[in-house]
């Protein structure tokens, strides 16, 4: 890179528009789209589409919702010529919807194009030259006269044609090529001669578009321009004035957006922002933006996932992980604290309110996107991602100090692998944490009696492979449980819910348990389809969880069950 740019670039002239009036403008109401993906974008491919291809592509637009639809340049190969008239012979066009043409503006191309037409209801034909200057001196070696006439000698061609075939509506569009860079009074002026030659009506209305062909400013400069255009374009109410940005400098939807804030009533791009370079503006961002503001608009983007896959399959390009809305990452959240605001978020937001989840723009529910993948959990995932994906995949709800005391060990498990970790991954890690903690203790069963208001239970376990039956009374099967095995152990907390997915078990259990030597509290967990048995086994989890923690003559308080001692004195010793 050169240590001086200032030598060799210069920043964009300011356009002299004190009293501009765009940047209190709001959209209210969605622009008319115009499709070019089956032109600039076609041109701007590897391989351009096959004629198949392309047709899959024309019929998505439609589905979409596009009413007009740039199919080809007909004038420049028989596949594109050839694909213009299967549209019209095979009937594959809509009644809603128009097809556009793009032509230079040379006679044989103009009338080749005209050819291509032939039999159709609606016909948008799209006449450009370049009116910049470095176009006009270098491209055309024209003066700025001659390279009017020029345009206004396509027109007067077009018209003549269109003319002598009235079974077709035509509708003339003029582009002044990179009118981003065209002086303004000049861009006008071409525009006057081109309507002035045309002569529209606010009955039979003509396109001007202008395009930022090569992005060459911020984008308030291109609204500057725009609003510009848009009070001093003679015959106004005969015009729709349409913009067709390029992405060079990355910002070709805020250009798009503030352009229409400047007065333009169409917009030209393609889907996913493929096209020349870094591409043409891209019309789904675009749309949903829009209707991330409450203005719907008026593309069905419902199935956006589709959407994609096709234009991918189309093009043969991929589309960024990061693409708006669309890419695969774009509802996902790795980092803790996003993890922890996007759950919250969720749980209190209810149907028919104002969308307010944190982090996420719209919902992806809207674009037939599921909530799966919008919580990924890795190195730098917090306990509320693991808490959501158990949830979410599985139906387990853990109570907040479980979550907290878990995390620790996905993050174990994150920083051992340096990789992210699934729903799955993230479950058989619970599983071996918590419902395989079966040593010292295993539970094997378990008999209830009534003991007054008190409950009495026979509780089968196994310990060092000796199966015994202990026998102990206390408030409830957990407090009997626990004076059976003679644990040294408080039961802080309780909770148990039924799982709708994920486990052939249909409740769940958690105990937090608190004991001598063991710093703060420990849980136990256990599933089973009845749920004295899965608070049991949470018990016999949590009692062996703890005793893996604790050190020293404490733990011999934890477990006192002597395997070789006789099953009546075991019942002694615990009563
Ligand atoms: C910004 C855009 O995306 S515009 C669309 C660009 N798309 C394409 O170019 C794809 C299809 N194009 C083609 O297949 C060919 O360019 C064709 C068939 C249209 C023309 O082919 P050719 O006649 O061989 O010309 P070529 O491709 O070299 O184009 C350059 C010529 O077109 C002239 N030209 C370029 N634009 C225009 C225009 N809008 N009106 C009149 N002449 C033009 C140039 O001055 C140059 O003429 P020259 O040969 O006398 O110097
Ligand atoms: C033909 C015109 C509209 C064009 O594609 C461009 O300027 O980018």
């Amino acid at each position: 890179m050169l240590k001086r740019p200032e030598q060799k670039y210069r920043a964009f002239a300011p356009i002299p528009l004190a009293d501009r009036t765009w940047p209190d403008r709001v959209i209210t109401a969605p622009p008319v789209w115009m499709s070019t993906d089956l032109r600039d974008g076609n041109q701007a491919l590897f391989e351009p589409m096959d004629p198949e291809r392309k047709l899959r592509m024309f019929r998505m637009l439609t589905e979409i919702g596009f009413k007009e639809i740039e199919v080809a340049f007909p004038s420049a190969s028989q596949t594109d010529f050839d694909f213009v008239r299967r549209l019209i012979e095979e009937d594959h066009i809509p009644e809603d919807v128009t097809i556009e043409v793009l032509t230079q503006s040379r006679e044989h191309l103009i009338r080749r194009t005209f050819e291509s037409l032939a039999g159709a209801r609606r016909a948008i034909v799209h006449l450009y030259n370049a009116t910049a200057p470095t176009f006009r001196r270098t491209v055309f070696n024209m003066s700025k006269e001659e390279v009017l006439a020029l345009a206004v000698s396509g027109t007067h061609l077009i018209r003549e044609l269109a003319e002598a075939r009235p079974e077709t509506e035509w509708v003339l569009q003029y582009s002044p090529e990179t009118f981003s860079a065209t002086e303004l009074d000049y861009a006008l002026e071409v525009c006057d001669a081109v309507s002035a030659a045309w002569e529209p009506t606010p009955e039979r209305k003509m396109i001007f578009n202008l395009p930022a062909t090569v992005e060459m400013a911020t984008p308030n400069i291109f609204a500057d321009q725009v609003e510009w255009m848009h009070r001093r374009l003679a015959r106004r109410d005969a015009i729709v004035l349409s913009v067709h940005p390029h992405n060079d400098r990355g910002t070709a939807v805020a250009a798009s957006e503030l352009a229409l804030m400047a007065g333009a009533d169409r917009v030209e791009g393609c889907l996913f922002g493929n096209g020349e370079r870094t591409g043409n503006v891209d019309i789904v961002t675009l749309a949903l933006n829009l209707y991330s503001q409450g203005v719907h608009p008026g593309l069905d983007l419902s199935d956006v996932s589709r959407v994609a896959r096709t234009v991918e399959d189309c093009t043969q390009l991929p589309i960024h992980p990061r693409h708006p809305y669309v890419g695969d990452l774009v509802f996902t959240a790795f980092s803790g604290s996003h993890q922890d605001a996007i759950r919250k978020g969720m749980a209190v937001q209810r149907a028919g309110e104002h969308w307010e989840v944190p982090y996420l723009p719209v919902d992806p529910h809207d674009l037939g996107r599921t909530y799966d993948s919008i919580i990924r959990v890795n190195s730098q995932s917090g306990k509320g991602g693991v808490a959501y994906l158990l949830e979410h995949s599985y139906g387990l709800a853990l109570p907040r100090r479980l979550q907290v005391e878990f995390s620790g060990a996905v993050q174990r498990l994150t920083d051992a692998t340096g990789h992210e970790v699934s729903a799955g991954d993230i479950w058989r890690c619970f599983e071996a944490e918590y419902l395989a903690a079966d040593d010292p203790l295993t539970f094997v069963g378990h008999h209830l009696s009534e003991h007054g208001d008190q409950q009495g239970i026979a509780l089968d376990i196994r310990i060092d492979g000796r199966e015994m039956t202990l026998h102990g009374v206390g408030n409830g099967p957990i407090d009997a449980a626990v004076h059976a095995l003679g644990a040294e152990v408080k039961v802080l907390s309780y909770a148990e819910h039924a799982l709708s997915q994920g486990s052939d078990a249909s409740a769940v259990a958690i105990v937090e348990l608190s004991a001598e030597g063991l710093p703060g509290s420990i849980h136990g967990v256990g599933m089973h389809a009845n749920i004295v048995t899965a608070s049991l086994r949470a018990l016999v989890s949590g009692i062996n969880r703890a005793h893996a923690r604790i050190a020293g003559p404490d733990r011999r308080r934890l477990v006192p069950v002597d395997p070789h001692m006789p099953e009546r004195d075991q019942a002694a010793a615990a009563r």
